[in-house]
């Protein structure tokens, strides 16, 4: 599939955009030291081994070290550094602590660079091409529902009576507790168009909303409501959906997997916790583990982005999903320089 192209610009954050660029990409969150970055080289890997035509950018904070940075663009990635996003006025103690960061992934609606990005956390796998989620009409939210049945739920008026919105009709919502809750995505993957007015909008809707628990994702659920369309579960499997509605999944439909239960980050993989020793759970954690480990999957140089490098010194973007998809198409030739040694 050939990439959108887009006339030369220079964008509102001062982003030189070249003329034909790609303006589509995948999009992922890094926060702090400690190993999540092995989670993003992970899905690096398996986006390339998907033979993606995009590039993946990193929406980093400013607590991400330098040496995991150069890791990542030693991997083809781009790293865009971003300013935390906080819940208004300290009223964080009202989100779960470890989720608050993630107000942080609002950020990305200011990547107005490209068109569309289909956003994923680091701790997902995609294990088939998804490039096709592109070509999706704009103008909607896409993600995948979620699933009530975990503790993190129990705080929930849905957990407490057994409702979910992956078997509606196993335990029927209750008229006493008033109008049956909206369609409600897991956040860790979704279709988006980034927008400066939606990106300002979102902050300051933002200033007004009381922070609840699973913070942004909440408040994305919120705030794009009306327009949030619902995809095949095969895009974001919640590795819950394996034992909490085995019915609905097909495990070998499945294209990206988020590894989201408690214990199952494959580099924290210890099998202790409940469920891990199931035999779906161990194969996945091993797949995931290949990808990472497989060394023909590292970034390499080819002589075609060495001469968009030389044509391009100064260019911070990654090239190469974009040429190699040009090239196929017979749209451009680019010739090596030769060495001047
Ligand atoms: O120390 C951290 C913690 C998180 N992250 C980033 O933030 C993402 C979200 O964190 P988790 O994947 O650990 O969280 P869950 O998948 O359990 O959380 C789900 O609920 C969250 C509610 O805030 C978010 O919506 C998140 O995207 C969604 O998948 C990570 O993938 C990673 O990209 C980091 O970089 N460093
Ligand atoms: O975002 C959360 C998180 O991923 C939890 O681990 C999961 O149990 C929830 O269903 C989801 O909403
Ligand atoms: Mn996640």
């Amino acid at each position: 599939m050939a990439p959108d192209l887009a006339p030369a610009t220079v964008t509102p954050s001062g982003f030189t955009k070249p003329a034909r660029f790609p303006s589509r990409a995948y999009v992922t969150f890094l926060a702090g030291n400690a190993d999540y970055v092995k989670g993003v080289v992970g899905l690096a890997k398996g986006l390339r081994k998907a033979k993606t035509a995009y590039p993946l950018v990193v929406a980093v904070l400013p607590d991400v070290p330098e040496e995991h940075r150069r890791i990542l663009e030693s991997q083809g990635c781009i790293v865009r550094e971003i300013e935390p996003v906080y819940p208004p006025d300290n009223q964080t103690q009202f989100a779960m602590a470890y989720y608050v960061i993630n107000y942080s992934k609002l950020r990305i609606w200011e990547f107005v660079e490209y068109s569309k990005m289909i956003y994923l956390d680091g701790d997902i796998q995609v294990y088939d091409n998804i490039d096709h989620l592109f070509d999706l009409p704009d103008g909607h939210f896409y993600a995948v529902m979620d699933c009530f049945c975990e503790k993190t739920w129990s705080h929930t008026p849905q957990y407490k009576i057994g409702y979910c919105q992956q078997c509606p009709d196993k335990v029927k919502w209750a008229a006493e507790l008033g109008q049956s809750p909206s369609l409600y995505f897991n956040a860790g993957m979704f279709v988006f168009e980034p927008s400066l007015s939606t990106y300002h909008d979102l902050l300051k809707t933002l200033k007004i909303t009381p922070p609840t628990p699973f913070a942004e994702q909440d408040f994305l659920n919120m705030y794009f409501r009306d327009i949030y369309k619902p995809i095949p579960l095969v895009y974001n499997l919640v590795l819950a959906m394996l034992w909490r509605h085995p019915e609905n999944v097909e495990l070998d439909k499945v294209k990206v997997v988020h590894y989201c239960a408690a214990g199952s980050k494959p580099w924290r993989y210890t099998g202790k916790e409940e469920n891990m020793q199931r035999e779906d759970i161990k194969m996945l954690v091993k797949k995931w583990w290949d990808i990472y480990n497989d060394k023909s999957l590292d970034y390499k140089r080819t002589p075609t982005t060495e001469a968009a490098a030389v044509a391009l010194p100064s260019e911070p973007v990654n090239l190469q999903p974009f040429i190699a998809a040009l090239s196929e198409a017979g749209a451009v030739q680019f010739v090596t320089a030769p060495s001047a040694a």
